[in-house]
């Protein structure tokens, strides 16, 4: 009997020996295509026909285009899982998904430190206003002239986190190092064990005392733009965003005048509405810090990532057991 197919979709760049050790399962394939139209093509030439999993990267999207109905449609009737290498799976619409029977997993939990680690430092350089000296600085302008304006201090400061998951709850604990407090919001309140003592508040409330602003929620329809115009105007003046989820959480228009009116004092930004292009106003302005998407890019974590969503793509070719499946389709698990 032939073995079954797991297709690579993107690249494998830590751990190539971890991939290729699923040879004794499965045969390990790669599309030809090099744009989406070519995929599709190939799908409908029966070329992809026995491949029973997918690993998917982030940058692959840049061949396949977003996994939508038109996209799942064409797939072979033999393609039942989708493995994300990532958090965030906005990338995959899931109901078309769901629809044609597709499980799909992505990976949490690995990411939890580096991107709240990131968070850490957008939270401390946006409080501080490191980035306008350090661009000066590097000008020979020593700290900038004139000056910028003084910083403020994470002590005593309210964290507010906006979908508190493994990555908001991993936050709360590293801002507790720096003397802050947390409270939260999210779609349904946590087990106290969970909350870790981070207050559950009701998301006008979150608006309302966040002295920074954490947003640590998936992309999807009902959060695109969550934080828009009228929720600015809730906010305490003078309060600090920042942004380690997916770009669309917030409408970036409207942040841009927040901070324009002095409503938003400073913001940490790694994600962005259209990436890789960041607004030409955010840019312009030396007092926020900006970060090119890079919370997880580190050695350590980009091969915990890897190994995790390797080892979904195992668990379903040898056991079809379900590892990390995504939180909308736990029924299919
Ligand atoms: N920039 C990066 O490189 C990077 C890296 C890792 C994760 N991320 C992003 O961070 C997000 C969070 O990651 P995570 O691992 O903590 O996910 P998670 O699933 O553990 O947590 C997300 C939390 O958001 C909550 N939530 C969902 N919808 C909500 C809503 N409408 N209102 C309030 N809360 C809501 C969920 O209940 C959950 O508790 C990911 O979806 C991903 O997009 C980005």
């Amino acid at each position: 009997m032939s073995k079954p197919k797991a297709l690579l979709l993107g690249d494998i760049n830590f751990v190539p020996k971890f991939w290729e050790s699923l040879s004794s399962i499965a045969e390990l394939v790669r599309p030809a295509a090099r744009s989406r139209a070519e995929f599709i093509e190939e799908c409908k030439a029966g070329k992809l026909d026995g491949v029973v999993a997918a690993y998917r990267t982030f940058n692959s999207v840049d061949v396949t285009g977003r996994f939508d109905e038109e996209f799942v449609s064409c797939f072979p009737e033999s393609w039942k899982f989708v493995c994300h290498n990532g958090a965030g799976y906005d990338q995959v619409d899931i109901d078309a998904c769901t629809q044609h029977n597709i499980c799909v997993f992505n990976v949490p939990t690995a990411v939890d430190d580096a991107t709240a680690d990131t968070a850490m430092f957008l939270i401390l350089g946006a409080l501080r206003g490191f980035n306008t000296s350090m661009l000066a600085c590097r000008e020979g302008k020593w700290r900038g002239h004139p000056p910028p304006p003084l910083g403020h201090d994470p002590q005593g400061k309210t964290l507010g986190v906006l979908g508190m998951g493994g990555i908001g709850r991993n936050m709360k604990k590293k801002a507790e190092m720096f003397g802050m407090s947390t409270i939260h919001h999210n779609r349904k309140p946590l087990s106290e064990e969970l909350a870790g003592g981070a207050k559950y508040v009701s998301f006008e409330e979150l608006l309302e005392q966040s002295d920074v602003l954490s947003l640590n929620l998936p992309l999807n329809a009902n959060t695109r733009h969550i934080i828009s115009t009228k929720e600015f105007e809730k906010m305490k003046k003078g309060v600090v965003i920042v942004n380690t989820a997916r770009g669309a959480v917030i409408d970036e228009d409207a942040l841009v005048k927040a901070l324009d009116s002095g409503l938003v004092w400073s913001v940490g930004l790694d994600v962005y509405e259209e990436e890789p292009k960041i607004h030409h106003v955010l840019i312009a302005n030396s007092h926020v810090m900006l970060l090119p998407h890079m919370e997880t890019w580190t050695i350590e974590t980009g091969i915990k990532m890897e190994e995790w969503n390797i080892g979904n793509v195992r668990a379903v070719l040898e056991k079809g057991k379900l590892n990390s499946i995504v939180p909308e389709q736990a029924d299919m698990a």
